[in-house]
Parts: C-alpha cells; structure tokens; sequence
C-alpha cells in the first residue's frame, strides 16, 4: 500500500509560503507517496469577521463561533482559502479536488463544548471517500469544516481535522506546517527550539504553559496522531522549503514514547 503523509497548512503560512512548497508536494507524488492537504485559515476568517464589525474571540486556541462566525468561516475556509490551494496545485500539474469536512461527510463531527458555540470536534473520518480520491492519483484539499447528526455543521481547528485524518488513513508523517520555526522552550536564559521531543515531554510543557495559544491543539492533535501509529509529527515553518533532507533538518520532530515503537523485522 502507497505510505501516505498529510500536509497541514496554516492560515498565517498561506500568503508565505516558501515558493517551493507546491513542487514539493509534486516531487512526493512522483515518489510514490500519497498526499493529503488539510488547511485552516484562521487569520482569514478573522480579517473577514473585522470587515463586518465583528471581534475574534479565542478560548485555549479554538474560536468562539456563533451562527454568523460559522458562516464567514464556512465562506473563506470552503471557499476562497480552499480554491487558491487547489488552482496553485493545478498550477503545476497535480489534479487537486477540493472539499470541506461536509462534502461526502468526509469530517463527522459533535459539539466540543458549549462556550464555543459551533466549533466541532471530529467522531469519524469518512476513509472509503478519501480512499476513492486517493486511487484516483488526485490530492484531496480538505478545508476543516464538519458535519454533525441533523445535518448541524461546524468549525473544527484544522490540526484536528489533520490528526484525525491522519490516524484514520495510517499517514506514515503528518506534517504541521506553520509560521513558526517549530516549537521553543524558555529557559532561565534563553528561548530554545524543541528539535525532537515525545508526547509525555510536549504533554509537559502544555502544563508548564511553555506551550500556549494556536500551540495547544497543534501540539495535542500532534500526540493523538502519534498514539494511532503516525510514525512521525513535524511542525515546520513554511516560509522554508519540507525538511526532506534530514541533516538538514530545522523543526520539531515529534515521535512516539520509545516503548511504544512498533519495530518492523
Ligand atoms: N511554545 C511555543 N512555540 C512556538 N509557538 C508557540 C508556542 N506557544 C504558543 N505559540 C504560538 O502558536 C502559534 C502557532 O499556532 P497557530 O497560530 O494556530 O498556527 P497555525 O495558523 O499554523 O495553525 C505561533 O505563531 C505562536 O504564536
Ligand atoms: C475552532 C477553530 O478555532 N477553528 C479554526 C479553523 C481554522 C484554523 O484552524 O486555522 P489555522 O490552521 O490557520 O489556525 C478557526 O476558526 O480559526
């Protein structure tokens, strides 16, 4: 079976970028690998909002949506945000299919907690859809919406719905690309990057509140997809071309606890 890996992109990455992101993206397929493309668009969503006079309100990292949020998240997720992902895709050759969580009910979803209003938390990812996409050579383009029972939709954060995806297809790599170099540690002295850490030390540092805001559900979904036997979770700066070549590394390198290690003989 062809290893899959799954690509977030970040809101904040999007107008930057680095210009070799989509060829990239090419030069994995050519390689055999199956990619998937999940992106938010949170700094969208709230210039939007701004435009029509209405704050962002965020509470550990997730927005607080109430009916008219949802649908100026609905509009740019879905709509502008996807669309640019899937022509720059085109653009160089891949045929890109670009969805929301509701399409195909790819994303099923509940609510995460009341004070949130529509913001979802994902119950089951619709694999046979993406299987079916992914037999096609196509990459699927996935904006983080969801679909609840009664047809109900919601604003899920787009690490989620990168994790869950990953989880639920086995994704060798999930990889968070961000506007952040990776994850720093504050020392007494200094302001340090986390090169390679496990879930119990990232778990720590969110207790410590080293780890804070956007940080909390990318590092979370980031140790849920690394309990479901993703091998690795990079969180990268996409203003840098894919750490590919492992010497040259520059990121966070996220992998299971040691004892956990599944060792293929
Ligand atoms: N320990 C940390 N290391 C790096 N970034 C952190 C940390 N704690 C909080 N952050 C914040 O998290 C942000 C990344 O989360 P977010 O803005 O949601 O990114 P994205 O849009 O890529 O999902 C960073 O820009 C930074 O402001
Ligand atoms: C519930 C919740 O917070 N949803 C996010 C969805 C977009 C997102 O996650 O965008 P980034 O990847 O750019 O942060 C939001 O409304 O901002």
């Amino acid at each position: 079976m062809t290893q899959k890996i799954v690509i977030k992109l970040g809101g904040n990455i999007l107008k930057n970028l680095h210009p070799d992101f989509f060829a990239q993206c090419a030069q994995l397929k050519e390689q055999g690998f199956s990619i998937i493309i999940v992106h938010g668009g949170g700094s969208m969503i709230s210039d939007w909002a701004q435009k029509i006079g209405k704050d962002a309100q965020f509470m550990n990292g997730y927005r607080v949506t109430d009916q008219e949020m949802l649908t100026i998240a609905e509009m740019v997720l879905a709509g502008t945000v996807n669309k640019q992902i899937v022509s720059k895709l085109a653009s160089i050759g891949l045929t890109a299919i670009g969805l929301s969580g509701i399409d195909l009910k790819l994303i099923e979803a509940k609510q995460q907690n009341t004070q949130l209003g529509y913001v979802g938390e994902v119950t089951k990812v619709n694999i046979s859809a993406l299987h079916t996409i992914l037999e096609q050579g196509w990459v699927p383009v996935v904006a983080s919406l969801g679909v609840g029972t009664n047809e109900s939709h919601y604003n899920i954060n787009a690490d989620e719905v990168a994790s869950a995806i990953a989880q639920a297809l086995n994704a060798s790599h999930l990889i968070m690309v961000s506007d952040v170099d990776g994850i720093y540690i504050k020392t007494s002295s200094e302001r340090k990057m986390l090169h390679k850490a496990t879930p119990s030390l990232v778990e720590y540092y969110i207790q410590t509140g080293e780890i804070s805001g956007g940080m909390i559900p990318k590092a979370r979904s980031s140790i849920k997809a690394l309990q479901h036997a993703v091998q690795e979770v990079w969180i990268v700066n996409g203003t840098k071309p894919l750490p590919f070549d492992e010497e040259l590394f520059v990121g966070t390198r996220l992998h299971q606890e040691v004892s956990d290690r599944v060792t293929l003989s």
